[in-house]
């Protein structure tokens, strides 16, 4: 049996559930963060369109450079004819929408238990903050069935079919995104073991992370999401056609991800990161809100099987460029994630006389 990824999200116990966003007309001191939305992107002239996160057509007879060029330069990248339908991703949408329009006290029946992983709540990282978020976030690990009938008593059935369509056609553009990463690394299907007989990735993990970015009263001095990397091999966001996702550029500053129509932003997580030996950069990001709007967003948050040792690929570890980092399962290091939020990458980084031990 395969292991379960139920098994290896940390749960992170913390006595605080999302406000009652709407009863609010003021920031709460508690909300209140400093400092956080000063650091306007530089115009610097040398960057030009540099500026502009990429948007590859998937369609495009060059779309493995194009990939690896984005990997390699920004670690994020917005996909349009991805292949999902249109339709489907509005559903999920409509979903998002109608969940966190639920009465609090509706909510609250699908809260996440303090020792559990999915259900209604604060985002994970919460826990490493003073401030709070201003935000909400349902995260669904396996059947979503217990929790959506707590929330939709009447008709959790269709809400529970859509969710799992969206998984399916997510999966199969994940899997198709890692051959193309591979593929700009020159790494073939022979060379990864753990993609399944079909090369298909049939035993990878997965979680949608629903998330809920109100209406805020003071946006400059709230953060919607904080800054944080992705632990994933890759993440795969829809997001409303309200801007708020972004990236961390450096010597540019946090620069946004418009909307595009149709498109859907990939995220390039620590596990590609570690894959591709540091080759391919690990986009820091955060969500940050606006006055007069709600903002909603679903991640799909996409790593290996769950008991899979992830190291550099031996095809990018030469003399001249050692291996970076230790082999870490993805339950390791989401273990390792939980108590060190940011610092867990570095903590599986191997020092240079470690390396040279090697
Ligand atoms: O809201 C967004 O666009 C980003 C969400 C995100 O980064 C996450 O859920 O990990
Ligand atoms: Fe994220």
């Amino acid at each position: 049996m395969p292991v379960r990824i139920s098994e290896a999200f940390p749960s992170h116990p913390h006595k605080h559930y999302p406000a009652d966003f709407n009863s609010l007309h003021e920031l709460p001191d508690s909300y209140a963060w400093t400092n956080q939305l000063d650091e306007c992107p530089s115009l610097d002239s040398s960057f030009g369109s540099d500026l502009c996160v990429p948007v590859i057509d998937l369609n495009d007879q060059n779309v493995i450079k194009l990939i690896g060029h984005a990997c390699k330069t920004w670690g994020v990248f917005q996909v349009t004819n991805h292949g999902v339908p249109q339709k489907l991703v509005h559903d999920i949408e409509s979903t998002c929408r109608s969940l966190f329009s639920l009465p609090v006290q509706q909510k609250l029946k699908a809260a996440r238990p303090a020792d559990g992983i999915s259900g209604y709540g604060i985002h994970r990282i919460s826990s490493f903050f003073q401030k709070l978020m201003w935000s909400e976030g349902f995260t669904l690990v396996g059947s979503p069935l217990e929790h959506f009938r707590q929330l939709w008593p009447q008709d959790y059935n269709k809400f529970c079919c859509m969710v799992e369509e969206y998984e399916t056609e997510m999966k199969k553009l994940a899997g198709r995104l890692m051959w193309l990463i591979f593929g700009s690394l020159g790494i073939s299907k022979e060379d990864v073991s753990w993609a399944g007989p079909k090369g298909d990735f049939e035993d990878a993990s997965n979680a949608l992370q629903l998330n809920s970015y109100p209406a805020c009263p003071d946006p400059s001095r709230a953060m919607g999401l904080a800054e944080h990397t992705d632990s994933t091999l890759l993440t795969i966001i829809h997001q409303s056609n309200i801007s708020g996702l972004q990236v961390l550029r450096e010597g540019a500053g946090w620069l946004t991800v418009p909307p595009v129509a149709g498109a859907l932003v990939i995220n390039i997580g620590d596990l590609i990161h570690i894959l591709s030996n540091g080759e391919y950069q690990n986009v820091f990001h955060r969500a940050i809100v606006n006055r007069s709007q709600q903002r909603l967003s679903v991640a799909y948050l996409y790593g290996p099987p769950i008991n899979v040792q992830i190291s550099p690929h031996s095809k990018l570890v030469t003399p001249s460029h050692p291996s970076l980092y230790r082999p870490v399962t993805w339950k390791e290091y989401l273990g390792i994630e939980g108590k060190l939020y940011n610092k867990a990458l570095s903590s599986i980084k191997f020092h240079d006389h470690q390396n040279d031990q090697m």
